[in-house]
């Protein structure tokens, strides 16, 4: 049988495969293609020219064969600016797919992550692995290719020179181990300090992020100076790390530079002797000095070799989004007829080591509405995020009309099962796609009517384009964005409809309002609804009172009403404290089968 962790693994794997396709080896093999033709062209040059002079010297400047070669040298020339330039064209198509590829695969796996597995993630780190990192490691491929490439040109110039000259090519031979070595020690050193720079710039961001969300706290507590270095405390050690890499960049470039000189000059020394002795000919003694050259160009391979270890270091970050796991999803429908009853079996939810929530044989009867209630901490949003199968238990199990959730596939699950949160994610463009985006298809006369249920219509109409209007542009304090997201849960709403801590924003009156139209204009179903008000338990068919992560009743807010412990969570709430309930909710009865 599989484990709840190898499941989640392999629907990380499946995740990962499902968004961004890859481009495959195509991008890549044309930059090669084109590379490698150009080398290959760069090759011939030197024994092209090294002939043309050749025949130039013989004859005296007159036409004919000399002639010849001169064109063959002119088209060569042409033809090598030709194939850079597509190998130019070739490397940007090949990085942008690939950072396309890198960058969907991590977002993917993201978003249908677990969300308590990806919170260590914080939203800067995130942003940088899918810019920053996403496009070095989109980059990786190309450079890989040329680097490739850039091999064909020392290795074809090493052979022409000992077809020209085995003297002059053992000279050189005898050079490139050192060169080698210098190559070796920059990709080794140069990997880690890579590594190094890319976590502390994605430090940097997410300080930033942080700082951005909690501007108003740090403007009204007067600490922008201390934010200010707390952002930037990392910087010295970014630029440290940034100048490391550059001096490592710049030994590896400074014994090539010093290396690659020492070579032409020790082969010219050699073809000099080797001319002297009638053994070369001016032009052959051109085309191996030119070949000594390309053969210690191998150096310049070092800032390939960069790109391809940068890549290495960011592709392994930003895919790391990619294998966060994620729900698996079964195979199993709901009964048509279900009317939404839910109930948590022997359910256990536990988080470092410390047991959050402890919920069995809690049912709410389809069409019912309960109330979730509790101290701050005592487990209210761990207990909405299973009823909804926003994460797994660590045991036990919940049942949406006698189906475990975790059998159910995705699609019955998300058109089903509906969540409006505290702080709505501003999903789509204009707000009437904000409330249109979701597992249904809703028409615009859909979307009115449920911002008019959520008590959002008012205000939408009096925004400058109406339901048309840009969110960027639409001014929403809190309690209406709130009520957008409420209006999108409303108008998809399925048999059961989740509400954590989603009217917190809203004045108690709207609140009424809300808790009236969704009664009337919503699609009947089982609502769970976070409650910190005793008007909100008040009106629900029953209470789930949470004390410390485990479930203390569930009962009518009416007869809980008479325990001083339940008093006592509204009296220390952050709302409605010591308010009591309206009489006429006191006695009302709770639903058959919803007590214990
Ligand atoms: N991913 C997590 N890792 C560690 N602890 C967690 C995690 N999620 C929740 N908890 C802990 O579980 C407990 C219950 O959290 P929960 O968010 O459900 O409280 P709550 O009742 O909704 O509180 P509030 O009314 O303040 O929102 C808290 O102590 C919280 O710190």
């Amino acid at each position: 049988m599989p484990t709840s962790g190898s499941r989640a693994r392999r629907a990380g794997k499946e995740g990962g495969a499902a968004g961004g396709a890859r481009p495959g080896r195509a991008p890549e093999a044309l930059v090669l293609l084109c590379s490698v033709a150009s080398a290959a062209v760069t090759v011939v040059q030197p024994y092209v020219l090294g002939r043309t002079l050749d025949l130039l010297l013989r004859d005296g400047g007159t036409a004919g064969a000399a002639g010849r070669w001169l064109m063959l040298s002119a088209a060569l020339l042409v033809g090598e600016l030709l194939l850079d330039s597509l190998t130019s064209l070739f490397t940007g198509r090949c990085n942008a797919a690939w950072t396309a590829s890198v960058r969907s695969r991590a977002l993917d796996g993201l978003l249908r992550a677990v969300p308590d597995r990806a919170r260590p993630y914080a939203p800067g780190d995130v942003g940088t692995r899918l810019t920053l990192n996403a496009a070095d490691a989109g980059a990786a491929p190309a450079a890989r290719a040329a680097l490739a490439a850039s091999m064909a040109t020392p290795v074809g110039a090493l052979a022409a020179l000992a077809v020209v000259d085995l003297w002059v090519a053992a000279c050189v031979l005898a050079g490139l181990p050192a060169l080698g070595f210098v190559l070796r020690a920059f990709a080794r050193d140069t990997g880690a300090s890579v590594g190094a720079y890319q976590k502390t710039q994605a430090e940097i961001a997410s300080r930033l992020l942080e700082a951005m969300e909690g501007a108003a706290t740090i403007n009204a507590a007067g600490t922008l100076a201390r934010e200010r270095a707390r952002v930037l405390a990392p910087l010295d050690r970014l630029a440290a790390q940034g100048r490391h890499m550059w001096v490592l960049h710049g030994r590896a470039l400074a014994r090539s530079g010093v290396l690659v000189p020492l070579l032409t000059l020790a082969a010219t020394a050699v073809g000099g002797l080797r001319l002297a002795s009638g053994a070369l000919s001016v032009g052959e003694l051109l085309a191996v000095i030119r070949y000594a050259q390309l053969t210690a160009g191998i150096g310049g391979a070092a800032f390939l070799l960069g790109a391809v270890v940068r890549g290495r270091e960011a592709r392994n970050r930003t895919l790391a989004l990619a294998r966060v796991p994620a729900l698996v999803h079964g195979t199993r429908r709901l009964p048509p007829a279900g009317r939404g009853d839910l109930e948590l079996r022997g359910v256990r939810v536990v988080r470092d080591g410390r047991q959050v929530l402890r919920a069995d044989g809690v049912r709410v009867p389809g069409g019912a509405t309960a109330a979730v209630v509790g101290r701050s901490g005592a487990g209210k949003s761990v207990l909405a995020a299973v009823a909804g199968r926003l994460v797994d238990p660590d045991e036990g199990q919940v049942l949406l009309d006698g189906v475990r959730l975790d059998r159910l596939t995705r699609d019955a699950l998300r058109t089903e099962v509906g969540y409006a949160f505290e702080r709505p994610a501003p999903a789509g463009g204009t707000v009437a796609e904000m409330v249109a985006t979701g597992p249904r298809r809703v028409s615009p006369e859909q979307v009115r009517e449920a911002c008019r249920a959520a008590g959002a219509d008012g205000f939408v109409r009096r925004l400058p384009h109406g339901y048309d209007t840009p969110l960027a542009e639409a001014p929403l304090s809190g309690g209406e964005h709130q009520r957008l997201g409420l209006a999108r849960a409303f108008a998809h709403a399925g048999r059961l409809l989740i509400l954590d801590d989603a009217t917190s924003g809203l004045d108690t009156a709207t609140e009424h309002e809300v808790d009236r139209a969704l009664r009337r204009s919503v699609r009947p179903g089982t609502r769970l609804v976070v409650a910190h008000r005793p008007s909100v338990a008040a009106r629900a068919d029953l209470v789930i009172w949470l004390e410390e992560g485990e479930v203390r009743a569930v009962a009518p807010h009416g007869d809980l009403w008479e325990l001083a412990g339940y008093r006592a969570v509204f009296a220390a709430g952050p709302a409605g404290a010591g308010q009591a309930p309206p009489d006429g909710a006191i006695h009302r009865p709770a639903p058959e089968g919803a007590r214990r």
